[in-house]
Protein backbone atom coordinates (compact mmCIF):
# COMPACT_ATOMS: atom_id res chain seq x y z
CA UNK A 1 0.00 0.00 0.00
CA UNK A 2 2.73 2.46 0.76
CA UNK A 3 5.80 3.51 -2.00
CA UNK A 4 8.38 0.88 -1.33
CA UNK A 5 11.48 3.00 -0.38
CA UNK A 6 15.21 1.70 -0.32
CA UNK A 7 15.48 1.22 3.27
CA UNK A 8 14.09 -2.29 4.59
CA UNK A 9 11.88 -0.48 7.43
CA UNK A 10 9.41 2.34 6.65
CA UNK A 11 8.76 4.84 9.05
CA UNK A 12 5.03 5.04 8.29
CA UNK A 13 2.66 2.41 6.60
CA UNK A 14 -0.84 2.96 5.34
CA UNK A 15 -2.91 -0.39 5.34
CA UNK A 16 -6.12 1.33 3.61
CA UNK A 17 -7.72 1.68 7.21
CA UNK A 18 -5.21 3.05 9.19
CA UNK A 19 -1.48 3.93 9.73
CA UNK A 20 1.02 2.49 11.28
CA UNK A 21 3.86 4.86 12.39
CA UNK A 22 7.42 3.15 13.18
CA UNK A 23 7.79 4.24 16.87
CA UNK A 24 11.29 6.33 16.12
CA UNK A 25 11.71 6.78 20.35
CA UNK A 26 12.53 3.53 20.76
CA UNK A 27 15.00 2.84 18.06
CA UNK A 28 17.92 1.39 17.63
CA UNK A 29 16.90 -0.81 20.58
CA UNK A 30 13.49 -1.82 19.45
CA UNK A 31 11.49 -1.59 15.72
CA UNK A 32 7.77 -1.27 16.81
CA UNK A 33 5.06 0.15 14.81
CA UNK A 34 1.94 1.81 16.58
CA UNK A 35 -1.23 2.07 14.86
CA UNK A 36 -3.46 4.89 14.74
CA UNK A 37 -6.96 5.10 13.15
CA UNK A 38 -8.08 8.65 13.77
CA UNK A 39 -6.52 12.10 13.64
CA UNK A 40 -5.95 12.97 17.28
CA UNK A 41 -3.49 9.52 17.54
CA UNK A 42 -1.92 10.59 14.75
CA UNK A 43 -1.13 14.46 15.85
CA UNK A 44 -0.07 12.91 19.15
CA UNK A 45 2.79 10.72 17.12
CA UNK A 46 4.08 13.66 15.63
CA UNK A 47 3.82 16.08 19.18
CA UNK A 48 5.97 13.06 20.95
CA UNK A 49 8.20 12.90 17.55
CA UNK A 50 7.59 9.17 17.16
CA UNK A 51 7.47 10.38 13.85
CA UNK A 52 9.83 13.34 13.04
CA UNK A 53 11.53 14.57 10.10
CA UNK A 54 9.56 17.49 8.20
CA UNK A 55 8.31 15.54 5.52
CA UNK A 56 7.69 12.27 7.20
CA UNK A 57 5.53 14.70 9.48
CA UNK A 58 3.52 16.21 6.30
CA UNK A 59 3.54 12.62 4.66
CA UNK A 60 1.69 11.44 8.64
CA UNK A 61 -0.78 14.68 8.72
CA UNK A 62 -2.05 13.90 5.46
CA UNK A 63 -2.61 10.26 6.39
CA UNK A 64 -4.31 12.08 9.58
CA UNK A 65 -6.65 13.69 7.89
CA UNK A 66 -7.91 10.63 5.59
CA UNK A 67 -8.62 8.96 9.21
CA UNK A 68 -10.76 11.84 9.91
CA UNK A 69 -12.90 11.74 6.81
CA UNK A 70 -13.04 8.13 7.40
CA UNK A 71 -14.29 8.52 10.54
CA UNK A 72 -16.34 11.32 10.15
CA UNK A 73 -18.19 11.27 6.69
CA UNK A 74 -21.28 11.43 6.09
CA UNK A 75 -22.18 12.26 9.50
CA UNK A 76 -24.07 15.64 9.77
CA UNK A 77 -21.50 18.82 9.87
CA UNK A 78 -18.69 16.17 8.86
CA UNK A 79 -16.47 18.66 6.94
CA UNK A 80 -16.49 20.77 10.28
CA UNK A 81 -15.25 17.92 12.55
CA UNK A 82 -12.47 17.64 9.45
CA UNK A 83 -11.50 20.99 9.86
CA UNK A 84 -11.00 21.07 13.89
CA UNK A 85 -8.39 17.77 13.36
CA UNK A 86 -6.89 19.37 10.58
CA UNK A 87 -6.35 21.77 13.33
CA UNK A 88 -5.14 20.03 16.15
CA UNK A 89 -2.65 18.40 13.15
CA UNK A 90 -1.49 21.87 12.41
CA UNK A 91 -0.86 22.39 15.75
CA UNK A 92 1.44 19.08 16.17
CA UNK A 93 4.63 20.60 15.44
CA UNK A 94 5.45 24.51 14.00
CA UNK A 95 8.97 24.66 12.29
CA UNK A 96 8.62 22.25 9.71
CA UNK A 97 6.35 23.73 6.63
CA UNK A 98 6.39 20.44 5.09
CA UNK A 99 3.04 19.98 7.71
CA UNK A 100 1.56 22.93 6.85
CA UNK A 101 1.87 22.20 3.20
CA UNK A 102 0.46 19.02 3.44
CA UNK A 103 -2.56 19.90 5.28
CA UNK A 104 -2.65 22.70 2.59
CA UNK A 105 -3.08 20.26 -0.05
CA UNK A 106 -5.92 17.69 1.60
CA UNK A 107 -7.91 21.05 2.61
CA UNK A 108 -7.83 22.10 -0.90
CA UNK A 109 -8.96 18.74 -1.96
CA UNK A 110 -11.90 18.92 0.42
CA UNK A 111 -12.63 22.29 -0.69
CA UNK A 112 -13.44 21.34 -3.73
CA UNK A 113 -16.37 19.21 -2.90
CA UNK A 114 -15.24 15.99 -4.33
CA UNK A 115 -17.53 12.99 -5.05
CA UNK A 116 -16.45 10.69 -2.60
CA UNK A 117 -14.26 13.00 -0.10
CA UNK A 118 -12.78 9.34 1.39
CA UNK A 119 -11.35 7.98 -1.82
CA UNK A 120 -10.31 11.46 -2.84
CA UNK A 121 -8.20 12.00 0.24
CA UNK A 122 -6.59 8.80 0.11
CA UNK A 123 -5.31 9.12 -3.22
CA UNK A 124 -3.93 12.22 -2.25
CA UNK A 125 -2.13 11.38 0.87
CA UNK A 126 -0.48 8.56 -1.31
CA UNK A 127 0.37 10.70 -4.24
CA UNK A 128 1.97 12.60 -1.46
CA UNK A 129 4.33 9.97 -0.19
CA UNK A 130 5.02 8.68 -3.57
CA UNK A 131 6.24 11.95 -4.89
CA UNK A 132 8.17 12.73 -1.40
CA UNK A 133 10.07 9.36 -2.59
CA UNK A 134 10.18 10.35 -5.85
CA UNK A 135 11.48 13.75 -4.93
CA UNK A 136 14.08 12.26 -2.41
CA UNK A 137 15.60 9.90 -5.30
CA UNK A 138 15.80 12.82 -7.81
CA UNK A 139 17.68 15.12 -5.33
CA UNK A 140 20.07 12.26 -4.24
CA UNK A 141 21.39 12.01 -7.83
CA UNK A 142 21.37 15.68 -8.43
CA UNK A 143 23.21 16.04 -5.20
CA UNK A 144 25.40 13.67 -6.13
CA UNK A 145 26.12 14.97 -9.17
CA UNK A 146 26.79 18.37 -7.72
CA UNK A 147 29.58 16.62 -5.34
CA UNK A 148 30.84 15.34 -8.53
CA UNK A 149 33.89 13.10 -7.30
CA UNK A 150 34.58 11.13 -4.28
CA UNK A 151 34.27 12.58 -1.01
CA UNK A 152 33.52 12.47 2.74
CA UNK A 153 30.91 13.69 4.09
CA UNK A 154 29.56 14.78 7.26
CA UNK A 155 25.51 15.15 8.26
CA UNK A 156 23.70 16.07 11.12
CA UNK A 157 20.41 15.07 12.44
CA UNK A 158 18.67 12.19 10.76
CA UNK A 159 17.49 13.41 7.23
CA UNK A 160 17.05 9.50 5.56
CA UNK A 161 14.48 7.15 4.71
CA UNK A 162 12.85 7.38 8.37
CA UNK A 163 12.41 10.91 8.14
CA UNK A 164 10.54 11.17 4.66
CA UNK A 165 8.59 8.98 2.07
CA UNK A 166 12.03 6.75 2.01
CA UNK A 167 15.15 7.18 0.46
CA UNK A 168 16.11 10.33 2.35
CA UNK A 169 16.97 13.97 1.48
CA UNK A 170 20.51 14.47 2.92
CA UNK A 171 20.77 10.56 2.90
CA UNK A 172 19.35 10.06 -0.23
CA UNK A 173 22.33 12.29 -1.56
CA UNK A 174 25.00 10.23 0.43
CA UNK A 175 22.89 6.62 -0.69
CA UNK A 176 23.15 7.97 -4.17
CA UNK A 177 27.45 9.17 -3.69
CA UNK A 178 27.73 5.09 -2.50
CA UNK A 179 26.04 3.75 -5.15
CA UNK A 180 28.11 5.44 -7.15
CA UNK A 181 31.45 4.34 -5.63
CA UNK A 182 31.99 8.58 -4.65
CA UNK A 183 31.41 7.55 -0.48
CA UNK A 184 34.62 7.57 0.73
CA UNK A 185 33.17 7.78 4.62
CA UNK A 186 30.50 9.85 6.01
CA UNK A 187 30.56 10.83 9.79
CA UNK A 188 27.29 11.28 11.69
CA UNK A 189 26.94 13.97 14.32
CA UNK A 190 24.84 12.44 17.44
CA UNK A 191 22.47 15.19 17.99
CA UNK A 192 21.60 16.49 21.03
CA UNK A 193 19.80 16.59 22.73
CA UNK A 194 17.55 13.57 20.67
CA UNK A 195 20.30 12.07 19.58
CA UNK A 196 18.80 11.37 15.90
CA UNK A 197 22.41 11.28 14.66
CA UNK A 198 23.34 8.50 17.21
CA UNK A 199 20.37 6.34 17.19
CA UNK A 200 18.52 7.03 13.47
CA UNK A 201 21.52 7.79 11.17
CA UNK A 202 24.01 5.21 11.96
CA UNK A 203 21.49 3.01 12.00
CA UNK A 204 19.56 3.42 8.95
CA UNK A 205 22.56 3.79 7.18
CA UNK A 206 23.73 0.35 8.76
CA UNK A 207 20.40 -1.36 7.57
CA UNK A 208 21.51 -0.53 4.25
CA UNK A 209 24.89 -1.71 4.36
CA UNK A 210 26.65 1.96 3.84
CA UNK A 211 29.54 2.11 7.16
CA UNK A 212 28.50 5.42 9.20
CA UNK A 213 31.08 6.70 11.59
CA UNK A 214 29.49 8.28 14.82
CA UNK A 215 31.07 11.74 16.29
CA UNK A 216 29.75 13.59 19.22
CA UNK A 217 28.83 17.01 18.25
CA UNK A 218 31.56 19.31 20.12
CA UNK A 219 34.18 16.81 17.92
CA UNK A 220 33.46 18.67 13.98
CA UNK A 221 35.34 21.68 14.33
CA UNK A 222 38.26 19.34 15.07
CA UNK A 223 37.50 17.01 12.55
CA UNK A 224 37.20 19.59 9.88
CA UNK A 225 40.49 21.14 11.02
CA UNK A 226 42.05 17.80 10.46
CA UNK A 227 41.00 18.35 6.60
CA UNK A 228 38.74 14.81 6.02
CA UNK A 229 35.44 16.27 5.48
CA UNK A 230 34.85 17.61 2.21
CA UNK A 231 31.23 18.14 2.42
CA UNK A 232 28.77 18.63 5.13
CA UNK A 233 25.29 17.84 3.96
CA UNK A 234 22.11 18.11 5.55
CA UNK A 235 18.35 18.05 5.46
CA UNK A 236 16.09 21.85 6.01
CA UNK A 237 12.14 22.11 7.88
CA UNK A 238 11.96 25.37 5.73
CA UNK A 239 13.16 27.79 3.23
CA UNK A 240 13.26 30.75 2.83
CA UNK A 241 13.07 33.25 0.45
CA UNK A 242 16.84 34.39 0.37
CA UNK A 243 17.43 31.02 1.00
CA UNK A 244 17.84 30.96 4.67
CA UNK A 245 17.42 27.45 6.02
CA UNK A 246 15.54 26.21 9.23
CA UNK A 247 17.00 22.98 10.18
CA UNK A 248 17.66 20.99 13.34
CA UNK A 249 20.16 23.12 16.21
CA UNK A 250 23.47 22.84 15.46
CA UNK A 251 23.37 22.82 11.90
CA UNK A 252 23.74 26.49 12.10
CA UNK A 253 27.32 26.26 14.06
CA UNK A 254 28.35 23.63 11.32
CA UNK A 255 27.69 26.14 8.60
CA UNK A 256 29.77 28.61 10.69
CA UNK A 257 32.94 25.92 11.30
CA UNK A 258 32.32 25.17 7.58
CA UNK A 259 33.15 28.80 6.29
CA UNK A 260 36.38 28.87 8.40
CA UNK A 261 37.55 25.64 7.25
CA UNK A 262 36.51 25.96 3.53
CA UNK A 263 34.12 22.95 3.76
CA UNK A 264 30.99 22.85 1.56
CA UNK A 265 27.79 22.73 3.03
CA UNK A 266 24.87 21.21 1.02
CA UNK A 267 21.11 21.78 1.61
CA UNK A 268 18.73 18.66 -0.02
CA UNK A 269 15.07 19.47 0.63
CA UNK A 270 11.80 18.97 -1.24
CA UNK A 271 9.99 21.67 -2.63
CA UNK A 272 7.50 21.00 -0.03
CA UNK A 273 10.18 22.58 2.53
CA UNK A 274 10.47 25.72 0.62
CA UNK A 275 8.32 28.84 2.50
CA UNK A 276 7.87 31.71 0.08
CA UNK A 277 5.98 33.86 2.04
CA UNK A 278 8.86 34.60 4.00
CA UNK A 279 11.63 36.66 2.47
CA UNK A 280 14.07 35.32 5.06
CA UNK A 281 14.51 33.24 7.83
CA UNK A 282 13.63 35.84 10.68
CA UNK A 283 9.81 34.84 10.47
CA UNK A 284 10.21 31.15 11.12
CA UNK A 285 9.34 30.19 14.21
CA UNK A 286 11.47 27.74 16.21
CA UNK A 287 10.31 25.42 17.64
CA UNK A 288 11.22 25.36 21.96
CA UNK A 289 10.76 21.31 23.40
CA UNK A 290 9.99 20.53 26.91
CA UNK A 291 13.13 20.93 28.85
CA UNK A 292 12.43 18.02 30.58
CA UNK A 293 13.93 16.30 26.80
CA UNK A 294 17.48 17.63 28.26
CA UNK A 295 17.71 17.65 31.48
CA UNK A 296 19.19 15.22 33.85
CA UNK A 297 15.97 13.67 36.29
CA UNK A 298 17.41 15.00 39.21
CA UNK A 299 16.79 18.03 37.71
CA UNK A 300 13.13 17.81 37.28
CA UNK A 301 11.70 17.98 41.22
CA UNK A 302 9.49 21.12 41.94
CA UNK A 303 11.64 24.09 43.25
CA UNK A 304 14.56 22.91 41.38
CA UNK A 305 17.20 25.89 40.55
CA UNK A 306 18.19 23.78 37.19
CA UNK A 307 16.21 24.77 34.23
CA UNK A 308 16.73 24.33 30.45
CA UNK A 309 17.02 26.65 27.03
CA UNK A 310 15.61 23.69 24.45
CA UNK A 311 15.10 25.14 20.94
CA UNK A 312 15.29 22.32 18.42
CA UNK A 313 16.03 24.04 15.31
CA UNK A 314 18.14 26.94 14.32
CA UNK A 315 18.63 28.87 10.98
CA UNK A 316 21.35 28.96 8.72
CA UNK A 317 21.99 32.31 6.96
CA UNK A 318 21.94 31.57 3.14
CA UNK A 319 25.67 32.84 2.67
CA UNK A 320 26.74 30.65 4.60
CA UNK A 321 25.45 27.38 2.08
CA UNK A 322 27.04 26.99 -1.10
CA UNK A 323 24.33 24.46 -2.97
CA UNK A 324 20.43 24.44 -1.91
CA UNK A 325 19.46 20.70 -3.89
CA UNK A 326 15.78 20.05 -4.51
CA UNK A 327 13.91 17.32 -7.10
CA UNK A 328 13.00 21.03 -9.18
CA UNK A 329 16.90 22.07 -9.44
CA UNK A 330 19.69 23.11 -7.94
CA UNK A 331 20.63 26.84 -6.58
CA UNK A 332 24.57 27.52 -5.93
CA UNK A 333 25.48 30.14 -3.79
CA UNK A 334 21.77 30.91 -2.67
CA UNK A 335 23.32 33.68 -0.04
CA UNK A 336 23.88 35.95 -3.80
CA UNK A 337 20.65 34.97 -5.80
CA UNK A 338 17.96 33.56 -3.08
CA UNK A 339 15.84 30.46 -4.14
CA UNK A 340 12.99 31.97 -5.86
CA UNK A 341 14.39 30.79 -9.51
CA UNK A 342 13.13 27.42 -7.51
CA UNK A 343 9.27 28.69 -6.82
CA UNK A 344 6.55 26.80 -9.68
CA UNK A 345 4.95 29.42 -11.57
C1 LIG B 1 14.50 15.09 5.63
S1 LIG B 1 14.40 15.58 7.25
C2 LIG B 1 14.99 17.24 7.34
C3 LIG B 1 14.80 17.79 8.69
O1 LIG B 1 13.46 17.62 9.09
C4 LIG B 1 15.75 17.15 9.71
O2 LIG B 1 17.06 17.51 9.38
C5 LIG B 1 15.38 17.64 11.08
O3 LIG B 1 15.81 18.69 11.50
C6 LIG B 1 14.43 16.81 11.83
O4 LIG B 1 14.14 17.30 13.11
P1 LIG B 1 13.23 16.44 14.08
O5 LIG B 1 13.15 17.25 15.32
O6 LIG B 1 13.91 15.13 14.27
O7 LIG B 1 11.88 16.31 13.40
Amino acid sequence: MSPTSQLSVQALQWTGHSLKVLDQRALPQTIAYDEYRDAAGVAAAIASMRVRGAPAIGIAAAYGVVLSAKQHYPQTDWQAAVGRDIEQLAASRPTAVNLFWALDRMRGLLAANPADPVAALTELAQTIHADDLAANQAMGERGADLIGKAATVLTHCNAGALATGGYGTALGVIRSLHRRGQLLRVYADETRPWLQGARLTVWELAQDGIPATLIADSAAAWLMKSGRIDWIVVGADRIAANGDVANKIGTYSLAVLAKQHGVKVMVAAPSSTFDFSLENGAGIEIEQRDPRELLADCYLHEGSLVGAWNPVFDVTPAELIDAIVTERGAVTDPGKHGVRSLQPC
